[in-house]
């Protein structure tokens, strides 16, 4: 036990080594197991460990051999002389352990120590009891030695009080020292039963451990066979593992074998790539560089450029500064433009044109609308729909185009200078032209229903004529009159005849500046708007209305209407004559379009004829051709006034949009382009003052005198034999007549024209020509002159008309009727001629004289440079007279020669009082 002497273990385990040194007659595991105290028993339970922890460095082992080691320190009796308390100490650590460890399983060599252990302690007890037992025969004997002592003494106290009195106290200390060695004992006796209590304890307990053990070893060897088995079960598949290991190896290592041989190549390439890309870097820093040395040069080049930019903005800004003041004004100069370019075609006096398309119909599909553009300025586009791209587009350019939303209203409202100029003393005239149905009714008069909002061109010129010479009541009295007229298949009809509305118009005059037009067509004044509704329905159901499959309404004759006004300034006297033509052309149309029956193709015919001699006369007047073919329709003889003289002609373009009229549309607006080019030259007021307006009374007096001296002529030729009066009365069968004179072949018209005698629009041109082509012509028979002039109307025709697609099948007799050369036509001009009036027109000079030269001396005119008698100075051409030929014209008629000298080449309204139909109803207008 010499470890256990060691202070420090003495000291940890709770007792002094004073008390174990100081212990007598006791051997050291005595002493130590009676000396423990009460605080020492707490400790007891850490014995076991400290014992072990000792134990094992004692015997240098580790805590993991602690099962083996331990049995052989107890095999080797190694615990033989270790106390009491820490065998029970090792006892319970070795219980804790396995209890710790084994899972409560005691393993058998831990059950071996166990047993072991409690046999020493068997032992050590059996030994204690035996001391104790040698202890108490030991002190029975004292005290028996003590109690002989004790009697010895009391007799002695008997002999002698001094005696007595040491022996009281010799008595007294040895009953002190018997009390205590009583307790002692008695402390013994208590110490050994506890021992026995413990021994007894420590029986059961290592009865009921042996229990345990047997059981947990008994469990444990289940255990450890299912563990066996375990093992072996898990042995096997790890044997199975570790070869599919193995078989995983080896394929991972040929893989990483591979793995390497391709990494070894990409290295390879890569270490290629590193070094191109190295050279790369390298070219490319070097390309940086000389980059960055341009790219200084060009920020010094852009700083430059900026600066001369800025330098440039600011100069730019300024002009742009007065750029946007001028935009600014550019719709006030825009406008002033307009108005500009206006004035210089009024100048000019070119005809103006306006378009108009109508809307759909009801019932009209929308779909196939041709018209793909209407542009503020006059232009409209129109697609071809049978042709893609590029060339399916056409432009035509107008004074203005109306789309279909237009209004009566609006429309108006740019007419309406015209019809102001109508008051100043202008000839005006608007027409409407387009092919059936196209809205040309509807632009002039309205709709079949009429609302004063749908009044077209007619009612509300005619209502702002009044409005205004009502204004003007205080300088001006206004005198209003109209007539209305048609051209039905070539013959003219006075739509307001008091005499029947059949009577043909057989006098037929060409157009007068006077605006009479037909002067044989009644004239009725009117004061109101309400006048002019009323004769014009009576007019209206007159007319020619032929029910066609293209419009019920369709209109197959040309409506003239005109309006006269005559103002007489109250304070001058002046007299101004203005007139206002308002024409609603028929339609034209092709005849298998309109489903046309015989009488409707005559109808048809004669339509197209007359439109197509418009469309000549336009063309002719457009080539400000010398020759102007006014004569070859009803139609362009009337229009004369209006297309070539002084007049201001204003044309409505009526356009149908639908799809199906796209080629009627398209010559429509090629007719209408031509139009629009024609130059009539600037218009020309009719103002008369007091002076002129004398002199047209002489002419009228010297009117009257010429018919009276026609009637004696025709009763003087009536007195002739018939054979003798058809030789020597060319002027019956026209071939004297000034138009025939008129007539001639190109080059003499070129050559008239290099002369400088043609003045505008060709008035100048022919009649009574006195070069020797003409003088020739003119001796000769009435046939053939018709032939030439046919031939000269052919020469005009075979130009490329747009009319030349309307050719006309008419029978041989129709021809000569429509062109005005058989004998009706003869008569007309021979009452023509009679009837006095003033020609404006192309083929006479509009000279009064010259007619009235002829009308005097017929035969005369005939080759005036060889007359001889008085009558010979009566010059039929309209060539300058020399100037001997005026004053024998003065001499012999000096009244009449001076009122024509003076004689405005406008011309006066002229209508013959007594023979006119005019002075049936308005004898005024005279
Ligand atoms: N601007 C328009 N607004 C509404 N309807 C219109 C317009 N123009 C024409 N129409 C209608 O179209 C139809 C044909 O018009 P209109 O009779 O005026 O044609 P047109 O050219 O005079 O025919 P025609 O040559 O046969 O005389 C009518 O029913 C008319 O009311």
């Amino acid at each position: 036990m010499s470890f256990l002497k060691e202070k420090n273990y003495c000291v940890n385990w709770g007792f002094s080594s004073s008390n174990a040194i100081n212990e007598e007659g006791v051997d050291g595991t005595y002493a130590f197991d009676n000396h423990l105290d009460e605080s020492a028993a707490g400790s007891v339970a850490d014995s076991g460990n400290k014992f072990h922890e000792v134990f094992m460095l004692k015997h240098g082992l580790c805590a993991d051999q602690s099962g083996s080691n331990i049995i052989e320190l107890v095999q080797s009796s190694g615990l033989d002389n270790a106390p009491t308390h820490s065998l029970f100490g090792v006892m319970n650590r070795i219980l804790d352990e396995s209890i710790d460890g084994m899972n409560g399983d005691i393993s058998h060599p831990i059950a071996f120590c166990l047993r072991k252990v409690l046999q020493i302690i068997e032992q050590r007890m059996s030994i204690q009891v035996e001391n104790f037992r040698n202890q108490n025969n030991l002190y029975r004997t004292r005290e028996e030695k003590f109690n002989s002592r004790i009697k010895l003494l009391e007799t002695l106290t008997k002999g002698s009080s001094e005696e007595n009195e040491n022996s009281m106290k010799n008595l007294n200390r040895i009953k002190n020292e018997k009390t205590r060695i009583e307790e002692k004992r008695k402390v013994d006796e208590l110490n050994v039963l506890k021992m026995r209590i413990k021994k007894e304890d420590a029986y059961a307990e290592a009865s009921s451990i042996k229990q345990e053990l047997e059981m947990s070893k008994a469990t444990y060897r289940k255990q450890y066979l299912q563990l066996e088995a375990e093992a072996k079960k898990t042995k096997l598949m790890l044997e199975k593992k570790l070869k599919e290991f193995e078989y995983e190896l080896d394929i991972s290592q040929k893989r990483v074998a591979e793995l390497r041989e391709f990494s070894e190549s990409k290295y390879k390439i890569w270490k290629k790539k590193e070094i191109k890309y190295q050279q790369f870097i390298h070219f490319q820093k070097e390309a940086l560089q000389d980059l960055r040395k341009a790219s200084m040069f060009m920020k010094k080049e852009v700083l430059k450029t900026r600066r001369q930019h800025f330098e440039e903005l600011n100069y730019l800004g300024g002009k742009l500064n007065v750029l946007i003041d001028a935009a600014q004004n550019h719709p006030v100069i825009l406008e002033e433009n307009r108005r500009l370019y206006n004035e210089v075609q009024d100048l000019k006096g070119n005809i103006k044109v306006y378009c108009r398309i109508r809307p759909f119909l009801p019932g009209q599909s929308m779909k196939h609308n041709i018209i793909e553009h209407i542009g503020e300025n006059g232009e409209l586009v129109v697609a071809n729909p049978s042709k893609n791209g590029k060339d399916n587009h056409r432009l035509f350019k107008f004074n203005k185009v109306f789309g279909p939303a237009t209004t009566q209203e609006e429309v108006f409202l740019d007419t309406r200078p015209l019809i102001r100029s109508v008051l100043d003393g202008y000839t005006v005239c608007i027409f409407a032209y387009g092919q059936t149905g196209s809205g040309k009714t509807y632009t002039m008069s309205g709709p079949a229903v009429l609302s004063k909002e749908d009044w077209g061109i007619n009612y509300r010129a005619l209502n702002e004529l009044f409005q205004i010479t009502q204004s003007r009541t205080s300088s001006i009295i206004y005198e209003v009159a109209i007539q209305l007229v048609e051209i039905y298949n070539e013959q003219v009809r006075d739509l307001l005849s008091t005499d029947g509305y059949q009577k043909r118009l057989e006098i037929w005059s060409t157009a007068q500046p006077s605006g009479l037009a037909v002067p044989e067509a009644s004239i009725h004044p009117v004061k109101t708007t309400a006048d002019v509704l009323e004769l014009i329905n009576v007019g209206l159901t007159n007319r020619a209305v032929g029910a066609t499959a293209l419009n019920e309404r369709s209109s197959r004759s040309h409506s003239l209407l005109t309006v006269h006004v005559r103002g007489t300034d109250l304070v001058t006297n002046a007299v101004l004559r203005g007139n206002l033509h308002l024409i609603d052309l028929a339609g034209s149309e092709r005849a298998d379009r309109s489903e046309a029956t015989r009488e409707r193709l005559r109808e048809a015919q004669h339509i197209n004829k007359s439109l197509s001699a418009l469309g000549d006369v336009i063309f002719a007047l457009a080539q400000k051709s010398s020759y102007v073919p006014y004569r070859n329709s009803k139609l362009t003889q009337v229009l004369q006034s209006s297309l070539g003289g002084q007049a201001k002609t204003l044309m409505f373009v009526q356009l149908n949009p639908d799809v199906d009229s796209y080629s009627e549309t398209i010559s429509t607006l090629k007719f209408a382009e031509r139009v629009s080019s024609v130059e009539l030259g600037a218009a020309r007021s009719n103002k008369e003052g007091r002076e002129v307006r004398e002199l047209l009374e002489q002419v009228t007096s010297l009117k009257d005198t010429i018919i009276k001296k026609d009637a004696e002529i025709k009763r003087l030729m009536s007195l002739k034999p018939s054979g003798e009066k058809r030789i020597s009365s060319p002027l019956r069968y026209g071939s004297f007549s000034p138009r025939r004179h008129s007539v001639g072949t190109p080059e003499h018209i070129r050559r008239v024209a290099s002369n400088k005698i043609m003045g505008r629009g060709g008035r100048t041109a022919s009649d009574g020509d006195n070069c020797s082509e003409c003088s020739d012509r003119n001796s000769e028979a009435g046939s053939h002159q018709s032939a030439d002039e046919s031939r000269h109307q052919k020469d005009f025709l075979h130009l490329p008309s747009i009319f030349s697609s309307r050719d006309i099948d008419l029978s041989a007799d129709d021809d000569v009727e429509l062109f005005g050369f058989g004998d009706g036509d003869s008569e007309e001009r021979l009452s023509d001629i009679s009837d006095g009036e003033l020609s404006m027109g192309t083929e006479t000079d509009g000279s009064t004289g010259s007619i009235v030269e002829y009308i005097l001396f017929p035969e005369s005119t005939k080759t005036p440079e060889k007359s001889e008698n008085s009558e010979q100075v009566i010059y039929p051409s309209k060539h300058p007279r020399p100037p001997q030929q005026k004053l024998l014209q003065q001499t012999r008629m000096p009244q009449l020669t001076q009122s024509i000298s003076r004689i405005s080449p406008t011309g006066a309204w002229k209508a013959r009082p007594g023979s006119s139909p005019l002075n049936k109803p308005t004898k005024s207008w005279q």
